[in-house]
């Protein structure tokens, strides 16, 4: 069977299909259906307790669908393996000062997969490390303890671990809150920069609006229950020309802008 460019830059990222979720008895998800496409940038938009943190929990395997199948790159999640390939960063938490791990440690921690948790890291690991923390500008905090810094630098943190793999998936979930204005307005320049040029797909949960708006526009795609979807592509769906694969983590760095 022929291939055509369409279908070479449209694989299927993630596919949701009637899934449902319900904790103890409160039905929280309801039989949604929703594919996410290669190099799509999803916003997830809804009010508070639509179900929006449940729904990227259930995508890295933190929960499982009381109902339906999600399927990760066309493998249905309870055989997908490959979990280098997304990268993801859970709504913020506040570390205690006393938590031990350094910057550093924490980037690194990106690189471990599950079963590999005990090998060593090659030279160039090493420095992939180095270039994420580059790109988030954090460099000079690489040897502080996480809990000594400023939310916003902790969230930097946990962005550069889940780029250090170069992902091709990103889940996001409410990555801006408890940063400052300037540094949310680099985040999202960088975001949009990696979205176009990295080939990188996105899924985002936030409550920026106007953000939100901007990039995506104010039509959302589907309306689940309480969830909107946003949805944009990087380019003409038939078009794969624009993919620009010679761009390194370490450029991102120069489109953050910010101190
Ligand atoms: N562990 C849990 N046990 C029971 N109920 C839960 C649990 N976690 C979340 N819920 C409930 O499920 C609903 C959906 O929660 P979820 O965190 O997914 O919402 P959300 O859309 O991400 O909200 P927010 O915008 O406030 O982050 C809420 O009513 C919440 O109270």
């Amino acid at each position: 069977m022929e291939i055509s460019q369409k279908d070479f830059c449209h694989r299927s990222i993630v596919s949701i299909d009637h899934v449902s979720f319900s904790y103890e008895h409160k039905k929280v998800i309801d039989q949604l259906r929703f594919d996410v496409l290669e190099r799509d940038f999803v916003g997830v938009i809804g009010s508070n307790g639509a179900g929006k943190t449940t729904l990227l929990k259930m995508l890295v395997g933190l929960l499982k669908p009381t109902d339906g199948e999600i399927r990760l790159f066309d493998s249905p999640l309870s055989q997908f393996k490959d979990w280098e390939r997304i990268g993801y960063v859970p709504q913020k938490n506040a570390f205690n000062p006393l938590f031990p791990a350094t910057v550093r440690e924490i980037v690194l921690s990106g690189m471990y997969s599950k079963k590999r948790i005990y090998r060593r890291l090659s030279k160039a690991e090493l420095q992939k490390a180095e270039d994420a923390m580059l790109a988030m500008r954090i460099e000079d905090l690489a040897d502080r303890k996480i809990g000594q810094l400023s939310g916003g630098q902790q969230q930097r943190a946990f962005l550069a671990r889940a780029i250090v793999n170069n992902p091709e998936l990103l889940i996001l979930d409410e990555p801006t809150v408890g940063i400052d204005a300037e540094t949310q307005i680099g985040f999202f320049r960088m975001i949009r920069h990696m979205h176009q040029h990295h080939h990188m797909t996105f899924i985002m949960v936030s409550h920026d609006m106007d953000m939100m708006q901007s990039y995506l526009g104010t039509e959302p795609q589907q309306v689940s229950g309480g969830i909107k979807f946003h949805v944009k592509h990087t380019h003409d769906p038939e078009d794969c020309r624009e993919t620009n694969l010679t761009h390194s983590i370490g450029q991102i760095r120069e489109m953050i802008g910010v101190q």
